[in-house]
């Protein structure tokens, strides 16, 4: 124990007079004299000396008067404040009875509270108590062991206090004891109310539960996220078995990593049994897209994919790009442009308006050729029409559906003196009769065969679905009759640029061969515009350098 050192009477007489300094100054050295324990001067025992002092001089003081410490500032946490608000007001509370003893018999957070509240309560300590308590409860220390030999007015106070922080608090649970010794569980704001009634109850607080910490948690945008309710299961009911997870399988041939279409496969280790029980043509299905997804486009297409923003893309990637989202196909534009619609339209033949001369059911009523011709060629729907429209931009000359064979004669366009534009009908699956679809396929199959001006069959290809047989039948024919095609990509706003890229190395690829081919493969969207203004690029220069 740290002996006390008697401080300099002069200093600590500044606020109480001399007369008291020396009282005190004696009656420590009479307690020194008993072999009480009075006081430290190192922080633990300050407090209780002063405490000491301050009940036998009958008097609200300080602990700090009783320091020597004229003049000295001393800073002082905000945690030091408060704390020494409990240590005074506690003794505000014991009136200077009986200190020692009602010090040893309570913790000093039960003291705290109790003595905090008064027989009527301010305003002030009302929210100071609260706060103290909302610290303690935070801290999780908060507990209550076993008081008793309370008195009547310390009793009913902490009962008040405890019933009134229990409301505010809204979970409080207590056990009470009464003088029977009985024990019941209740709410303590029915109990603050009960307490008050009756005087005679004793109140034994015994430790209570730990109370779960309040804590808010928050998700990241700040919002409260709720703990998720446990569900009881009764135990007399059956318990449900546990639902099967659902597992990815993955094609063992697919480097993508990508998941097979077929739904209904579920484990890998069933993988096999599925196979097995595929008919041969879903088997050549499965490894057809396998065998797509292993393809490994060259980097050239990879870029070329990538600067025409060709497959699917978020609107916010096109207009931070610089294109003007408001307009009709808004990648067929120059970045930035602020010029009329006309105006972006870099190459003069397609500038002109697009004019429908001529249709034909039958090659007798094909027009005599008198401009260079260039023919859109491809499956039902594959956005032939469409793509003359976006290549001259001017919606609804030509006409388009979501039907598959709307168009079911050659339709014959002009671009002024430039150019001639032909709308091929489409072949495959169309809403026709069979001897319909067929009369068609062979008018397609004399005009590219027979066609004298012909300069170019654009041969229309869905990105999504790639060449189909009929598509390689009339390659086969334009092979034989020299007649010169190119491969065009439609619809590529509906696949991931990556696929557009593969679909394009996959074609050619396989037309690697062909002599009548003309390279490279152009990837278009009508609806976004992408690759449109290249595709003209090509094409133009058919109108430029071709004498009709
Ligand atoms: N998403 C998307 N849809 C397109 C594109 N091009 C055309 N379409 C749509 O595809 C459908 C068919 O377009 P058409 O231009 O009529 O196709 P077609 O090849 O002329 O069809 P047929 O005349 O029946 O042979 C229409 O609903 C178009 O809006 C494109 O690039 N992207
Ligand atoms: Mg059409």
């Amino acid at each position: 124990m740290t002996q006390a050192k008697p401080a300099p009477s002069g200093k600590r007489n500044w606020s109480s007079g001399g007369t008291a300094a020396g009282r005190k100054n004696k009656e420590r050295g009479d307690d020194k004299a008993k072999g009480i324990r009075v006081a430290g001067w190192n922080k633990g025992d300050k407090k209780k000396e002063d405490k000491g002092r301050q009940v036998s001089a009958g008097s609200k003081r300080r602990w700090s008067e009783g320091v020597p410490r004229v003049g000295v500032k001393r800073a002082v946490s905000g945690f030091d404040r408060r704390k020494r608000k409990i240590d005074d007001d506690s003794w505000d509370d014991d009136g200077g009875k009986d200190v020692s003893s009602s010090k040893s018999k309570f913790t000093r957070k039960c003291s705290s509270t109790i003595s905090r509240r008064k027989v009527s309560p301010g305003k002030g300590d009302r929210l100071k108590s609260q706060t103290l308590y909302e610290d303690d409860y935070r801290a999780g220390k908060r507990s209550i062991s076993k008081v008793s030999d309370v008195s009547r007015g310390v009793k009913n106070r902490l009962v008040n206090s405890v019933a009134s922080k229990g409301k505010k608090l809204g979970a409080s649970e207590g056990v009470i004891r009464t003088k029977k010794g009985g024990a019941k569980e209740v709410d303590l704001d029915e109990e603050a109310v009960n307490s008050k009634k009756s005087d005679d109850l004793d109140l034994i607080i015994e430790e209570e539960k730990p109370r779960p910490r309040l804590t808010r948690v928050l998700d990241q945008t700040g919002k409260k996220i709720k703990p998720a309710k446990k569900v009881v299961v009764p135990d007399n009911e059956e318990r449900a078995p546990p639902k099967k997870r659902k597992r990815m399988k993955l094609d063992p041939y697919d480097t993508s990593n990508k998941r097979i279409e077929d739904s209904s496969i579920q484990d890998v280790s069933s993988a096999e049994k599925v196979l097995v029980n595929c008919t041969p043509e879903e088997e050549t299905e499965m490894s057809i897209n396998a065998k797509f997804r292993a393809i490994q486009p060259s980097s050239s297409i990879l870029s070329y994919v990538e600067d025409n923003l060709l497959g699917r893309r978020r609107l916010i990637e096109i207009k931070n790009a610089g294109y003007n989202v408001k307009i009709s196909a808004p990648l067929d534009n120059v970045p930035f442009s602020t010029s009329t619609e006309r105006e972006r339209i870099e190459d003069i033949a397609f500038r002109n308006k697009l004019e429908f001369f001529a249709a034909a059911k039958i090659s007798s009523s094909f027009p005599t050729p008198t401009l260079p011709e260039i023919a859109f060629a491809g499956v039902s729907n594959v956005g032939k029409s469409s793509l003359l429209n976006s290549l001259t931009r001017q919606w609804g000359v030509v006409r388009t559906s979501d039907k598959p064979g709307l168009t079911q004669t050659i339709n014959f366009f002009q671009l002024a003196s430039k150019l001639c534009l032909v709308d091929l009908p489409g072949y495959g699956f169309a809403y026709a009769k069979d001897e319909v679809k067929e009369s068609w396929e062979e008018l397609v199959k004399e005009y590219v065969s027979t066609r004298v001006g012909l300069e170019r069959v654009c041969l229309l290809v869905h990105t999504k679905r790639g060449m189909k047989p009929l598509d390689y039948e009339l390659v086969d024919l334009m092979e034989r009759h020299k007649t010169p095609y190119q491969i065009v990509l439609t619809k590529t706003d509906l696949v991931f640029p990556i696929d557009v890229a593969r679909r394009a190395m996959e074609i050619q690829e396989s037309l690697k061969r062909n002599k009548s081919v003309v390279n490279p493969v152009m990837m278009v969207s009508s609806k976004t515009g992408a690759g449109i203004r290249n595709l003209r690029g090509v094409l133009g220069k058919l109108a430029r350098f071709i004498k009709p």
